[in-house]
């Protein structure tokens, strides 16, 4: 038996007036995730532990099994495993566009790839602190490493959690790593300015140390792999042992190469017992709050990920889960540490029939612990 795990991330979502009170998910009815409801079981998962912020690395660890409360230092640490980033420290650094003290965009206005890393290069040679280094990752996402150690981590907030709102309550305070934050902040505003970019300032946020996570073969008895656009799945995969898979012309946004993605899932489940495929498009245009193309990229997933997967898979040997990491609903832009609605297809049956977060409920797997997602997905 091979297991699948597809994480479309953000995908879960509020009840939106202009679709009459029905979810982005509910009200876009795809075919083949409603497929995989009437042909599997359903339930809801907590994927955020009690007293955690709802971020992709918490929600992302807990599906695969790999308890925050042990094992968490910090998303800008898990990256930077992906990345191959040496240092004592690590912080997520965006690329932001800031105007008039207001954070409008924590994706630098959605800053393409070879724009940041040029960006990302000019910091790095015109930063004058001999331990602080820029990396560069995928579009407005990079790496602030220190090759320095500090007593105390300053509290940071994700960017994308304070759109439209004036940053200066949310910058680092207190202690002298905090200050220095600060001080690069106001920086990166001038080395910025004399390039052509369209963001204007750097954002760093969850630093921490270097994580040890378990190994994934040691864990479920089989070799993982992990498929995904972005650095923060990547760094949970590398530092679980997962053999992580490089698709090209990916953008972790709606236009990216759905077909390269999904035929490295199938490439990849004839060599490995179990594949991971995280996609990030869904929960971009959540951040962006707008409706429609939650609804649009929610089909287009459905078409190109998990109708392409069905057709060509072998469904008698892949157990299949469904699962988004966490809700982003559209009307807060933001993530929200509520219970996701999550399928597992392996040839047994309860009476749902659509994969809505509302029909989820009624699923015969109930509500579960995030953390036994794998174990359950194994044992059934
Ligand atoms: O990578 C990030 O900065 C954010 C937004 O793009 O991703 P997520 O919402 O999945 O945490």
């Amino acid at each position: 038996m091979k297991y699948l795990i597809l994480i479309p991330d953000g995908l879960a979502d509020w009840e939106v007036e202009s679709l009459g009170n029905r979810t982005p998910l509910d009200y876009a009815d795809p075919e083949n995730m409603n497929y995989l409801a009437r042909e599997g079981v359903c339930g809801v998962a907590k994927t955020i532990p009690d007293g955690f912020e709802p971020g992709s690395d918490i929600a992302n660890m807990t599906i695969l099994g790999v308890d925050p409360r042990k094992y968490y230092t910090g998303r800008g640490p898990i990256e930077a495993v992906a990345m191959g980033v040496e240092g004592e420290i690590f912080f997520r650094c965006n690329l932001v566009y800031v105007e008039r003290g207001v954070m409008v965009d924590y994706s630098g206005n959605r800053i393409g790839d070879s724009e940041a890393k040029r960006a990302f290069e000019v910091l790095n040679s015109a930063c004058n602190y001999d331990f602080v280094s820029f990396h560069h990752g995928v579009s407005f996402r990079g790496i602030l490493a220190l090759h320095k150690d500090f007593d105390e981590i300053p509290k940071t907030y994700p960017p994308h959690d304070i759109m439209g709102e004036r940053y200066e309550k949310y910058l680092p305070s207190n202690g002298p790593l905090a200050k220095l934050l600060n001080e690069l902040m106001e920086w990166s505003v001038e080395v910025l300015a004399e390039i052509e970019s369209r963001a204007n300032m750097i954002w760093p946020w969850s630093g921490g140390k270097k994580p040890e996570f378990p190994k994934f073969s040691k864990k479920y008895g089989l070799r993982g792999a992990m498929i995904s656009e972005v650095d923060l799945l990547k760094g949970v995969g590398k530092a679980m042992g997962m053999d992580v898979i490089d698709v090209p012309g990916v953008t972790a946004y709606v236009d990216t190469n759905y077909r390269g993605l999904a035929r490295a899932t199938l490439r990849a489940l004839k060599s490995h017992g179990a594949v991971v495929l995280h996609t990030e498009g869904i929960d971009e245009v959540g951040h962006e709050g707008e409706v429609e193309k939650k609804v649009e990229a929610i089909l287009m997933y459905d078409e190109k990920i998990v109708g392409y997967l069905l057709d060509r898979l072998d469904l008698d040997e892949t157990k299949i889960m469904l699962i988004p990491d966490h809700p982003t609903p559209v009307k807060l832009r933001t993530h929200v540490a509520e219970e996701v609605p999550f399928v597992i297809k392996d040839g047994k049956k309860d009476d749902v029939s659509r994969f809505t977060e509302k029909e989820c409920r009624r699923g015969k797997l109930g509500r579960v612990d995030g953390l036994r997602l794998m174990e359950i997905l194994m044992s059934i």
